[in-house]
């Protein structure tokens, strides 16, 4: 596509199809944090504190450590669309590789979900970026499919979807041509007319094109008046090598702080309460350590196998897919010290520490498996090597099991297992802390001998249904003395009215404000990887073949010896999980 010679739109009267003129006034409000409690007034969530609701008279954005943020401005609603000054900012979300699967999966989903709850700010734009020729209305009707007000049929959900339609434009481009991408500059330019522009463009592209459209975004298509920031998805790299080698060519073209580094497991809504669990709760911080946890579990199950993304995957496979990022991530945060405070630096610094802490993992750590067909009835399940798209014979892991250490005062000694599988028997993401016994427990007998059936289990589950319980012994009304096991059940769903949002809708929010805390720092990815790679090119080198294990089954059983060979049971297969 050849550069054309354009005026600068700010000068010409282009401005004046600027997007706010598209807005359709409702007062602004982001009900982001709203989560009520049944059976309480409305309540409002500011700076952390629940509070009556007071008509409010400016629009205030919250990012997820609950502190209003300035990095958008934002109108009084009051204020006519019309007088708005040039001096007012606009956000102009670039999706490259829009016609791909997870930007009309998620990524436009989650932007429409922040329209609907007038999270976004006064002044936005859409752009969906990639090769495939569309126009806006081709994108609009392919996007509009995917998008859904998710809250039981909300009103005005249809006018709604037009109106955010009404902002989503599409520029068609090569991922390594500046021309494209200054024509795309000239475009947003045009929507963005005089005011100052603020630019997030997200990466949903293959990680070989990552560098390419960093250097023509940043060189022909970065914001001159305000910020611009780049989200980037995994896979960061394939080894440690691999990612600093992508980091080192990202910091050609962008500071760190303009990197935001996504891994949509630290959006999840469970994930996020972990800290708040911990740190605001005496009962918890007290235990968390060797002296009363045994073991801690993290689980990754998936009840589909690669379908469709088996090109991918077998170039990845489970560890670099899953337990590298996901689960790691989770690990940190569970494990960390306690941070200064919530700003992202602080709480980044502590998992930069813990992650440095662990042992590298060794072979003996981990178990593999892969799911292979089979017949149940009529219906018959493929085998990993039945994708078209995976290479005949291969042998890349779809479960793995590992057992992982840290190495420091709070963690010595504790195994942090983790398990994660595609195509097993159930889909679940769930955190497991299983506590130590009570010393010289008088109820003993009432459980025979079994010490692992009486010791106190908490489990936060991410997904699905999401919910933290804590397995306790009980006493069994009655005049006999027995026990059982009980649970403390807070079940979200029975708890809290509301939907709970999706995580890219929490990460590009805070994305659009900087807020960096659920963005994953350069050194928290070289750490990351330092844990991972020798064990990776061991079992490259080796060609480890991994344990067979049926579609749909609780896989391989191999991850069973791995953890008794650590005194520890999964938590998810004891039969009063
Ligand atoms: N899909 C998912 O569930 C998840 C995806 N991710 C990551 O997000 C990113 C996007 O994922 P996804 O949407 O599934 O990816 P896709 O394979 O669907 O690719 C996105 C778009 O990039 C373009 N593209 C694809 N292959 C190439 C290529 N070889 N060279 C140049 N352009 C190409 C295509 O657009 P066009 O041809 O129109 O230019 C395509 O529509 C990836 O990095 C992926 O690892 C992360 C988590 C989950
Ligand atoms: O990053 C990935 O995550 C998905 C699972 O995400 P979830 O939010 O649906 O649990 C996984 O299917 C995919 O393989 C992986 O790349």
């Amino acid at each position: 596509m050849g550069m054309q010679l354009r005026l600068n739109p700010c000068s010409s009267s282009s401005a004046a199809t600027s997007p706010s003129t598209l807005h359709n006034g409702a007062p602004y409000f982001c009900k982001k944090f709203n989560f009520l409690p049944f059976r309480t007034q409305p309540i409002n969530w500011v700076s952390g504190i629940y509070s009556r609701i007071q008509p409010r008279k400016h629009f205030e954005v919250f990012s997820s450590n609950g502190f209003p943020l300035n990095a958008v401005s934002v109108q009084d609603e009051q204020v006519p669309l019309t007088e708005l000054g040039s001096g007012e900012t606009t956000v102009s979300i670039t999706v490259i590789g829009a016609s791909g699967d997870l930007a009309k999966k998620k990524i436009f989903p989650a932007l429409f979900a922040l329209f609907y709850e007038d999270c976004l700010p006064e002044n936005f734009v859409v752009f969906g970026y990639s090769r495939t020729k569309l126009s806006d209305e081709e994108l609009r009707n392919m996007i509009s499919t995917t998008l859904t007000c998710r809250i039981d049929k909300r009103e005005n959900c249809d006018a709604k979807m037009e109106h955010f339609l009404e902002r989503c434009f599409y520029h068609s481009g090569q991922y390594n041509s500046e021309d494209d991408f200054a024509e795309l500059d000239y475009k947003l330019k045009e929507k963005e007319g005089c005011r100052v522009s603020n630019r997030l463009f997200y990466l949903s592209i293959p990680p070989n094109i990552f560098v390419d459209v960093v250097r023509c975004a940043s060189l022909k298509a970065s914001s001159t008046s305000g910020w611009t920031r780049v989200i980037v998805e995994k896979p960061f790299g394939r080894d440690l090598e691999s990612s600093s080698e992508l980091t080192r060519c990202l910091k050609k073209y962008l500071t760190e702080e303009q990197i935001f580094r996504i891994d949509h497991y630290l959006g999840k809504e469970l994930v996020e309460n972990l800290s708040v669990l911990r740190f605001s709760n005496l009962v918890f911080e007290p235990l968390w350590s060797r002296n009363y946890i045994r073991n801690v579990q993290f689980i990754f199950s998936e009840d589909f196998g690669t379908e469709g993304r088996g090109g991918y995957f077998d170039h990845y496979g489970i560890i670099r897919d899953i337990m590298q990022n996901h689960l790691l991530q989770i690990l940190a945060l569970f494990a960390m010290e306690p941070p200064v405070s919530l700003d992202a630096e602080d709480i980044r610094n502590e998992k930069v520490k813990v992650l440095r802490s662990m042992r590298p993992l060794q072979l003996e750590d981990i178990v593999l498996g892969q799911y292979k067909g089979h017949s149940k009835g009529a219906k018959s399940y493929p085998a990993y090597t039945d994708d078209p798209t995976v290479p005949n014979g291969s042998i890349t892991p779809t479960f793995s099991a590992a057992a992982l250490f840290i190495d420091n005062a709070r963690w010595d000694g504790v195994p942090f297992l983790m398990k994660a599988g595609k195509a097993l028997h159930t889909k679940r993401a769930e955190i497991r802390v299983q506590f130590r016994h009570v010393p010289g427990n008088l109820y003993k007998r009432n459980f025979g001998t079994d010490m692992d059936k009486a010791t106190n289990e908490l489990v936060l589950r991410l997904q699905p249904d999401e919910a933290i319980y804590l397995k306790i012994n009980n006493k069994v009304p009655g005049l006999g003395m027995r026990l059982d096991r009980s649970d403390l059940n807070l079940l979200y769903k029975a708890k809290y009215r509301g939907e709970i949002p999706d995580a890219y809708e929490r990460l590009l929010l805070d994305a659009i404000e900087g807020e960096r805390r659920l963005f994953i720092r350069s050194d928290e990815l070289d750490a990351a990887w330092a844990l991972f790679t020798p064990l990776l090119k061991e079992l490259e080198e080796k060609k480890i073949a991994p344990e067979l294990y049926p579609y749909g089954s609780r896989g391989p059983v191999g991850a069973h010896y791995l953890a008794a060979k650590h005194n520890v049971r999964w938590g998810d297969l004891s039969g009063d999980d």
